[in-house]
């Protein structure tokens, strides 16, 4: 009896599964507004997008690879090229998710033509369904013209990591009225300027419900609140893979240990002339 592997169009070959799953689309998280939460989590990768995809709504390819992956001070020196590059990896390793692109600093604040000159570059070479932009009301005027024609646009407010110049660090924002009001101004003015969602980062707690109960797109929460409509982290983060951890992260594992555990046991081997062993070499016939 033989197995009928049946691909979603916009799938790889690289992870079939018997039964099809539709993609999760735009409409589709808009409508989880209130509901049941939505589950977001970062990846750069094809392998880590197959792991990670059948348990996830929304992968985000963030522009935090910069950090994770390239060993960068900041998201600042990240390109779009790179962007592009791990977007359509992740869309080759993902089928069910819906799969986010973050907007890299410098690709998109200019204007909204320009915005939409580099989104659409992202759209074409990776098959992603939206991108990402930081900014509130400074940015709302882009989220509609992306949004109106064709782009749909997921906001990113509260501690955004491409100001963290202007910010004066990662600080969490909200702790006083103005930068409060500024949260809040932010995301009303994404959201109704067409957002389908809108991440809300390092903010205090109340801010995050605030936000949420204000707005009429989903929020999805890092370092927000439990009663945002989603929560996102970066996968490496939350897998105990990258060393300096904010206090919003939670360690579901310590994937640094099990590497640092085969690496020793390898180097062991080899050292030892106790690798390549029988199954590991080829017969002469
Ligand atoms: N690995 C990784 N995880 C992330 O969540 C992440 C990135 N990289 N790169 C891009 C941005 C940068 N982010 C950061 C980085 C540091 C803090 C941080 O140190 N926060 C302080 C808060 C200080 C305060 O109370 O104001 C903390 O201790 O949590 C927060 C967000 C979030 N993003
Ligand atoms: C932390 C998330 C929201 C992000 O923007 C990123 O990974 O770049
Ligand atoms: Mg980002």
């Amino acid at each position: 009896m033989s197995t009928t592997y049946t691909l979603d169009t916009s799938t790889s070959r690289a992870n079939p599964t018997p039964a099809p799953m539709k993609r999760l689309t735009v409409p589709a998280v808009r409508a989880r507004k209130g509901g049941q939460p939505l589950v977001m989590l970062t990846a750069y990768t094809v392998r880590m997008a197959q792991l990670l995809d059948p348990h996830c709504d929304i992968l985000l390819v963030g522009d935090s690879l910069g950090q994770v992956i390239y060993g960068l001070p900041s998201t600042l020196p990240v390109s779009l090229d790179m962007m592009c590059a791990h977007g359509a990896a992740v869309v080759r390793g993902s089928y069910h998710a819906l799969v986010i692109v973050d907007m890299p600093f410098g690709s998109y604040e200019t204007s909204p033509e320009h915005a939409f000159r580099s989104a659409s570059r992202v759209m074409k070479e990776t098959g992603a369904a939206g991108i990402k932009l930081e900014g509130g009301e400074a940015m709302a005027e882009t989220v509609a013209f992306l949004s109106r024609r064709g782009i749909p646009v997921m906001g990113h407010v509260g501690l955004t990591p491409q100001a963290v110049n202007v910010l004066g660090g990662h600080r969490v924002q909200g702790r006083d009225d103005a930068t409060a009001d500024k949260v809040m101004a932010d995301a009303r003015a994404v959201a109704d300027a067409g957002a389908f969602a809108v991440v809300v980062e390092g903010v205090v707690e109340p801010i995050g419900k605030a936000v949420t109960e204000a707005i009429a797109c989903p929020t999805i929460g890092i370092g927000a609140s439990v009663a945002c409509d989603g929560q996102v982290l970066v996968a490496e983060d939350m897998l105990g893979l990258f060393e300096r951890t904010p206090r919003f992260v939670k360690r579901y594992a310590d994937m640094a240990a099990v590497i640092d555990e085969a690496a020793t046991e390898y180097a062991r081997d080899v050292r030892a002339r106790a690798f390549p062993g029988e199954e590991q070499i080829y017969a002469p016939k």
